[in-house]
């Protein structure tokens, strides 16, 4: 056959893998150099080499200050307008999954580097195994055998930290998936000496390592230059296999050098695993982990479903807190979830997620994935000072009776909090679904700024200690497992609903419950209401005012921290964070911004918590007194379901929310007489006693997709007095107390 029409081959094969000929062409043309113009090495699996070295080119950063020898170790960047960090994974005989961002990703001047869990938009989970599906486990092999044949002068001055187990040979790679997980940060300067400095290198003895690829690829492979690579292995890992000792190594210095914790935990926990860990000049840093699983069993689960019970996992067993927390568990968790996962076909795991599903559909699978639930963090601004920044008053101090958590503090105030927010996702990445903003109407292109907060704040004098030791062995179900909800008998954490769980199994409230909750709210009267002792305050003012009686509310408990089930437990709903897909928007009738639904939900679905500081009454009052005049919307909210049920309501007692500062996107539903689509509902879930819990709003109502989502209040707009909360309503409701009330002022003007 001769060259043209080889190349022709060539190009229609790389055409049909959605390569231009544009792009092909002189990509062909320089691996035709590379190989001494043979044609075996290109043709061989379906032209593999040539699409792979075709999505090399791509992913190289584009302009001057990215030359030729910056190292790029990761592939198509799918959104490159996306917050920094972004994931993509990939089905196939292998399997691979990366995270990056950073300083290097093009939109990321506004937005610090992050490493996170990925948000549902970020999360690139391909369905599509074009190149892969053509390629059989044994041609990767011997594809990653030529690749590594390649010499890629991108990676001339990368250093790569790696266990030197022996690559699976070829009958190994046809009787086994290979799931690998990396990982790629940008911690360092771009300089090639400052990239390579920071971790410990030795000698090459390799001078290549596998990349994993990105969606459209599932593996790439790099290579680096011989002088500038080094490979290192765990001890125990070289004392079982000193036959594959390829170099020297520290294990010690490379383990505090990259952050991955301890050795022995990490060789004990991942016997099987094969890590590797690179830097390149550009100041990336990647770390994967390469496990074995048995193909026949084996099915992708779902990122996100791996993820979420990773993070559970991390949750039980480090609470999340450093310096506990380790990178190298975490990631063997990973590929155990995904092994572990992968092979349970019962579960909705297995489903891909769609990228474009944004979070729909989460309802259904709320019931099967689990969210980390963060402790609730003590932290307050001092006494008598004004906020400095947020981030300060998180870090200032434990509170007197320890309640405060400052290392829980300091953690959230370095990677959760961020004054600003975007509109692609005013959450930050901090909720499962990107909330995006928008403003149909022109004008402001967000809400002002207050720093998005997934859990509440506890102020250092609000009554709201989250312990275990407050939670007696009663309080909780220890004995259970799994999901609770598909015991034969409920346990002990449905007595605080009449023995029946208030979930149903696809995760609503159940009906009855809803329409309880909402009569409650409807005719306030035919209930009991507490009137507190001693009197409450409403303003800055002593004495307190009377009390004007608070509802008698319906709580849910749900299970926790000594609970014998699972994060997937059907009786954790509202701790597992938001499943559906929301949207903050402008709203046209002048009550600022709304937030609206983009799905349509089903009666009973749990939308968001209202989250904020958790405030004493005295001191909301203080705020509000300072602030009622300028503020043209305020945020504040009685935690007031069983105020006064024990007598006497002490001052830090009486709890309330104030989202003003710190809140989640519940403080942009905005207030709708007697008809809301949402009911509030107190959700215990920390704590037994019901003084502090969770505002959880649900569904009253089915809601249309782009429907706002509203709660009444309960505001009695008769009420002048009551600080902070009066005022004009535009609900548009028929039954608008608000409009009533101005149209008996008009009357009465009138008269
Ligand atoms: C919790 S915030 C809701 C979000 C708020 N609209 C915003 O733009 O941030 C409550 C404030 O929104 C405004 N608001 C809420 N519901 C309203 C309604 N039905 N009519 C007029 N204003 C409303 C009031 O100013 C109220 O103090």
């Amino acid at each position: 056959m001769s060259n043209k029409e080889r190349a022709r081959r060539a190009l229609d094969a790389m055409k049909e893998l959605g390569f231009s000929k544009k792009e092909a062409t002189p990509v062909l043309r320089s691996l035709l150099k590379l190989f001494d113009n043979s044609w075996g090495p290109i043709e061989d699996e379906c032209y593999r080499a040539l699409a792979d070295a075709i999505l090399d080119i791509r992913d190289r950063p584009q302009g001057p200050e990215h030359g030729s020898n910056c190292a790029r170790m990761v592939a198509l960047e799918e959104d490159r307008h996306q917050p920094s960090t972004s994931l993509v994974v990939h089905g196939g005989p292998s399997t691979s999954l990366v995270v990056h961002g950073g300083p290097c990703d093009l939109d990321s001047e506004t937005e610090a580097p992050r490493m996170k869990r990925p948000r549902t938009n970020s999360i690139d989970i391909s369905a599509d195994h074009s190149i892969d599906s053509q390629l059989s486990p044994s041609s990767s092999a011997t594809a990653l055998k030529r690749a590594r044949q390649m010499m890629d002068q991108d990676f001339q001055d990368a250093a790569f930290l790696r266990e030197p187990k022996p690559e699976p040979d070829i009958d190994d790679a046809q009787n086994f998936h290979d799931v690998q997980v990396g990982i790629i940060s940008y911690p360092f300067s771009t300089s090639s000496s400052g990239a390579a400095d920071p971790l410990a290198l030795h000698t090459p003895s390799q001078n290549q390592s596998e990349i994993s690829g990105n969606k459209d690829r599932p593996i790439q492979y790099c290579r680096t230059r011989a002088s500038s690579t080094s490979f290192v292995e765990p001890m125990d890992s070289m004392a079982k296999q000193p036959q594959n000792r390829e170099s020297s190594f520290d294990h010690t210095a490379v383990m505090h050098n990259t952050k991955t914790g301890s050795a022995d935990e990490y060789i004990q926990r991942a016997p099987c695993l094969h890590t590797v860990v690179a830097s390149s000049t550009m100041g990336e840093v990647k770390m994967s982990i390469k496990c074995s699983i048995d193909p026949s069993k084996f099915r992708m689960p779902s990122l996100e479903a791996v993820f979420r019970v990773v993070e559970d996992k991390c949750l039980r067993s480090y609470k999340i807190i450093p310096p506990k927390f380790s990178i190298g568990s975490l990631m063997n968790d990973i590929c155990q979830c995904v092994a572990q996962l992968g092979n349970d076909h019962t579960a909705e795991y297995n489903k891909q997620s769609d990228s474009s599903d944004n979070g729909r559909n989460s309802q259904k699978r709320s019931m099967a994935n689990g969210a980390a639930l963060m402790e609730s963090i003590a932290c307050m601004n001092r006494e008598g000072e004004k906020y400095k920044s947020a981030e300060e008053s998180l870090i200032l101090q434990t509170s007197e009776n320890g309640q405060a958590n400052s290392t829980v503090a300091q953690h959230l105030a370095l990677s959760h909090l961020r004054c600003t927010h975007g509109a692609s996702d005013i959450s930050k990445g901090e909720e499962k679904a990107r909330i995006s903003v928008v403003n149909e109407f022109g004008g402001e292109k967000c809400p002002p700024s207050f720093y998005y907060m997934q859990r509440n704040l506890v102020s250092k004098k609000a009554y709201a200690t989250i312990s275990a030791a407050r939670i007696c062995d009663k309080d909780g179900c220890a004995d259970c497992s799994g999901n609770c909800l598909s015991a034969p008998i409920p346990c002990t954490c449905a007595r605080e609903t009449g023995g029946e769980f208030a979930y149903t199994p696809d995760g609503l409230v159940r009906t009855a419950f809803i329409d309880e909750c909402v009569t409650v709210n409807l005719f306030p009267e035919k209930h009991h209401k507490f009137f507190c002792k001693p009197l409450e305050r409403y303003r800055n003012e002593a004495p307190p005012e009377p009390s004007r009686g608070h509802l008698v509310r319906k709580f849910i408990k749900e299970c926790w921290g000594k609970c014998g089930c699972d994060m997937q437990c059907g009786n954790r709903v509202v701790q597992r964070g938001i499943a559906c897909n929301l949207q903050v928007f402008f709203t046209q009738e002048g009550k600022g911004w709304g937030l609206r639904t983009l799905d349509e939900l089903p009666k009973g679905a749990f939308v968001c918590e209202y989250v904020g500081e958790v405030v004493t009454n005295k001191e909301l009052c203080e705020r509000t007194s300072q602030k009622a005049q300028k503020a043209m919307y305020t945020y504040p909210v009685d935690l007031d379901a069983d105020w006064g049920s024990e007598g006497v309501l002490k001052d830090e007692e009486a709890l309330c929310l104030d989202a003003t500062l710190f809140g989640n996107v519940g403080r942009f539903i905005n207030h709708r007489c007697y008809d809301a689509n949402l009911v509030e509902i107190p959700v215990d879930v920390e704590t037994p006693d019901h003084q502090y819990y969770h505002l959880a709003l649900f569904t009253s109502k089915k809601v249309e997709a782009f429907e706002e989502l509203t709660w009444d209040y309960g505001i009695d707009f008769h009420d002048d007095n009551h600080a902070g909360k009066a005022f004009q309503c535009l609900c548009g409701s028929r039954y608008c107390r608000g409009r009533k009330r101005q149209r008996n002022r008009g009357n009465a003007a009138a008269k």
